[in-house]
């Protein structure tokens, strides 16, 4: 189980132009994994999805807030010590080729890891034909045909099969939490649906938990069925709850802007006049005291300006009520910060019959 608690991350950057500026990737981001749940992140580009992915996988350190797994708080512990439970967290990158060694066939890209954990397991398992046994079982799991792609090298091998690979690699270590970014915005279309089930499977058939990052509101509803959605604006969380609940009743702008921009055919569903959409393009050096959606926010008032809200149950009054200090809030309870929350009626943008092919 994984426990984030108010994790924050802030870069510096120094530019010519621009001179140092300090960039909020993450803004106190609190959540819990449970075994075989299911967490999602969604948000526009640079709202800080790939950071989180990085600290949960140890790729990246955070300046503030607990990372805590199967109980243990890690920034207490030695690096050594640290890895060993980061191993039990494995990341599923966007790009599957990159991911590979394309001067290793995938026979070798699996028997390293897989020989490694048969002697941290005691031994047992490292001989040729106990890790060549496992090899298989793990590429068959993700559906691949073991003898067909054991000896081919990754460019051999579609983008769909190599994803597959990098699924196989990542459960040879035996993981707890697999944290898949942007897992299939690489893969062809037709591919995609595929390695999107096989995710949802290894929840199911292994128990596996799932820290589903994407910037696409139909994958997260599909992966994440049954788990959360946490809607990530600028670093910060703004709603939060069960998926269908976030996505069947929106209640912060943002999430309805974000399910606004998905696209609807025209003749299958009408799109209706109330579409609800940012009034200004992202500009990330407008940081108000109030809100942070304020500066492109249809709906918002004087007050937005001034005050910033946080996390509220849907539903209370909210006054004063910061993430998960309300009592008896479930990490479930559909929550939003926002001063103005209202049901909008949400329509995706039209496609039309005769709008222009790619
Ligand atoms: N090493 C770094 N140094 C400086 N700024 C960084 C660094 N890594 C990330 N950032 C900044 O932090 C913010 C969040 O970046 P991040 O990559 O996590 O966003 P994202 O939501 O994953 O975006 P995308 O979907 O485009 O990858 C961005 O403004 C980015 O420019």
């Amino acid at each position: 189980m994984i426990e984030a608690r108010g994790i924050t991350r802030t870069y510096q950057t120094h530019g010519q132009f621009t001179g140092t500026r300090t960039v909020h990737a993450l803004r106190g981001v609190d959540f819990t994994l449970p075994e075989g749940g299911a967490v999602s992140f969604i948000g526009e580009s640079g709202c800080g999805k790939t950071t989180l992915g990085k600290i949960l996988t140890g790729l990246e350190t955070f300046d503030g807030g607990e990372l805590v797994v199967d109980g243990v708080e890690l920034s207490a512990l030695k690096p050594r010590q640290r890895a060993k439970y980061f191993r039990r967290i494995q990341m599923i990158h966007q790009d599957p080729y990159s991911a590979l060694n394309p001067t290793r066939t995938i026979e070798a890209t699996l028997g390293d890891p897989l020989r490694m954990r048969a002697r941290e397991k005691g031994g047992t398992g490292a001989g040729p034909g106990a890790w060549r046994e496992r090899a298989c079982e793990l590429l068959t799991l993700v559906g691949l045909e073991p003898e067909a792609v054991l000896p081919k090298y990754p460019h051999q091998l579609s983008g769909g099969q190599r994803q597959r690979v990098v699924i196989a690699r990542a459960l040879t270590v035996d993981p707890q939490v697999l944290i898949a970014d942007e897992a299939v915005s690489m893969i062809d279309v037709s591919m995609r649906l595929g390695i999107l089930g096989l995710l949802r499977d290894l929840r199911s058939r292994l128990g596996i938990s799932l820290v589903f990052i994407t910037h696409d509101v139909a994958t997260a509803r599909y992966v994440g069925d049954g788990g959360e959605l946490h809607v990530i604006y600028r670093g910060e969380v703004v709603e939060r709850g069960l998926t269908d609940d976030v996505i069947l009743s929106p209640v912060h702008p943002y999430t309805q802007c974000l399910l606004s921009a998905v696209p609807i055919m025209r003749g299958l569903e009408e799109p209706g006049p109330d579409r609800t959409a940012p009034t200004r393009a992202l500009d990330e050096r407008t940081d108000t005291p109030g809100c942070l959606f304020e500066p492109r926010c249809p709906f918002a008032t004087d007050e937005c300006f001034t005050t910033h809200p946080t996390l509220v149950p849907l539903g209370g009054d909210g006054a004063g009520v910061g993430a998960g200090e309300a009592e008896g809030v479930g990490a479930a309870e559909h929550q939003h910060a926002c001063l103005n929350p209202a049901a909008r009626r949400v329509v995706g943008v039209e496609v039309g019959a005769g709008a222009a092919g790619p």
